[in-house]
This record gives structure tokens, C-alpha cells and sequence, in this order.
């Protein structure tokens, strides 16, 4: 599935500060594509406006098509844009299945939570709609925890989850914020895995990542923003390459 994603001249202002600043890509390929940059280079603000927490000063946004600029997060979510949080957002008592769930609630499949006592109907989309959870579980390889709180779990397969219900939206584009923060070496590779299956099943996946080596690794494209800015945008062999991002972010460790 192409996600068609159109940024234009995008910008957010906080006073003085221009934390994207004029900024324009265009993706259409899909596959994982890495966002990287020194601390306060505009990735989490990017990804701020893309899922809508945060409006453009000035700019357009569009995914196949369809204006995003000026939507609620909700609205985009539906229209296919769906992320995880640099600080894990999960209902740690809730079930892992519960917490997939959720989305499906909130987009409404479950509104006349009343009738699901009276009508067949509803007890049939009840079934379907914890089946098709299941099945996100076992996706993303969490399937054997599905009952347990998602609180109990260690905190890579924690991630797994977050992941599970930001694809239970049926994105066209996951953005996912520093997911690898806090892995250890192995849970790191473990999800850098996971990441590539998702891009493979047709979702293209936005990764902002402070582990480099993982970004490239894992990337078709990768992205590099300074102040606010695309300071590179190529192949990760390209980027790591490139001398501007090598003086402004990468430094010698890349020669
Ligand atoms: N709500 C805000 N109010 C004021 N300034 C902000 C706000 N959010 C971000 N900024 C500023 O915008 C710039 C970009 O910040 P942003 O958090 O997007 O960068 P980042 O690349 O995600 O950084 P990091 O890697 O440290 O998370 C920074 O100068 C930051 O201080």
C-alpha cells in the first residue's frame, strides 16, 4: 500500500524558535523510513504535526491525497496515520488484548455497548473485533501474553504492544517515536525485526530513533533534520556519506 505522504513547506513556530522550519519531502514507497538529527533538530515535532498534537504555523500536510493540516488526531488516526510515544503509552492494568481493543472502541465499533447484551449481531462483531486482536498479538509476536495486565510484561515486549494498537488502526503510515529507548542490545534487534515485517505487510513505518546504526541498518530512506531542516535525504549508504551530516550530526565514528 502506497501512503502517498506530502509535506509542503511545512513549519511550527514556538515564538522565535522554528522547530520544523519550511520543510518539504514527499514519500510514496513505503518500507521503513528513518528520521534522525542532533537533539532539538524537529523530529518529535514533525511527528507531532503529522499525527496531529500539533498544528502547522504554515505548510500542508497530505497522505493519498487527503488534507491532513488542519485535522484532529482522531480524524487522522482514520485516515491512517497512527503512532507510539517516546514515553510508553499503555494501560499497564488493563490486558494486553484490552489494550488493543481500545482503538476498535474508540472508532466505534462498539457504541451501543447495551445492545451487545440483546443482539446477536453484536456479539458476532464482539467475537471478530477480539479474533482480529489476537491476531495483531501474534503479529507482532506478543500472542501468548494476551490476558496477562500489559503492565506485567518486560518493557520490549511493552513496546510490542503499543505497537500492536497503533497498527490495530489500520494504518497506512505508523510513526513510531524512539521506540528502541531503554532495550537492551538484543530487545533492540528483536523489534528493529519487527519493524521491517510491519514495512513488509505494506505499512510504511516513520521511525525516529536516537541508535543510528539501527536506523540505517533497518532503513530503505533515511531522513536527516537540522534545525528544523532536511539536511540530507537518501539511501542510508548516502546519508552516512554525506559530509554535511557527518560535520553537523554523525561525526568521526562514521568515517
Ligand atoms: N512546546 C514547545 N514549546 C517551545 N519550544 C518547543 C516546543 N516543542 C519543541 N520546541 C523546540 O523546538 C525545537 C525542536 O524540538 P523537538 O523536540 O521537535 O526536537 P527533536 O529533534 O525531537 O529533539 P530530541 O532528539 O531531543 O527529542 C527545539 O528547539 C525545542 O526546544
Amino acid at each position: 500500500m502506497n501512503c502517498a505522504l506530502e509535506v509542503s513547506a511545512a513549519t511550527v513556530r514556538y515564538g522565535g524558535v522554528a522547530a520544523i522550519d519550511d520543510l518539504s519531502f514527499h514519500h510514496d514507497d513505503g518500507g521503513v523510513v528513518g528520521l534522525i538529527g542532533p537533539n532539538g533538530a524537529g523530529k518529535t515535532t514533525l511527528l507531532n504535526v503529522l499525527s496531529g498534537a500539533v498544528r502547522l504555523t504554515t505548510g500542508r500536510i497530505s497522505l493519498r491525497g487527503r488534507d491532513l493540516t488542519s485535522r484532529k488526531p482522531h480524524q487522522i488516526a482514520r485516515l491512517g496515520i497512527t503512532r507510539t510515544f517516546q514515553n510508553l503509552q499503555i494501560f499497564g492494568s488493563l490486558s494486553v488484548l484490552d489494550n488493543v481493543l481500545l482503538p476498535r472502541v474508540a472508532r466505534g465499533w462498539a457504541t451501543a455497548v447495551g445492545d451487545m447484551v440483546l443482539l446477536p449481531q453484536a456479539h458476532r462483531k464482539v467475537r471478530a473485533e477480539r479474533a482480529r486482536a489476537h491476531d495483531l498479538l501474534d503479529r507482532v509476536g506478543i500472542a501468548g501474553y494476551a490476558d496477562q495486565p500489559a503492565g506485567s510484561l518486560p518493557y520490549g515486549l511493552q513496546r510490542r504492544v503499543e505497537i500492536a494498537r497503533a497498527l490495530a488502526g489500520d494504518p497506512a503510515l505508523i510513526l513510531l517515536d524512539e521506540p528502541l529507548a531503554g532495550l537492551s542490545a538484543s530487545e533492540s534487534v528483536d523489534l528493529t525485526e519487527l519493524f521491517t515485517k510491519v514495512s513488509t505487510e505494506g505499512i510504511t513505518v516513520l521511525l525516529v530513533e536516537h541508535d543510528v546504526a539501527s536506523v540505517l541498518s533497518v532503513s530503505k530512506r533515511v531522513l536527516v533534520l537540522d534545525h528544523g531542516r532536511l539536511l540530507a535525504d537518501g539511501t542510508p549508504d548516502e546519508v552516512s556519506a554525506d559530509p554535511a551530516v557527518r560535520a553537523a550530526y554523525l561525526g568521526e565514528e562514521w568515517t
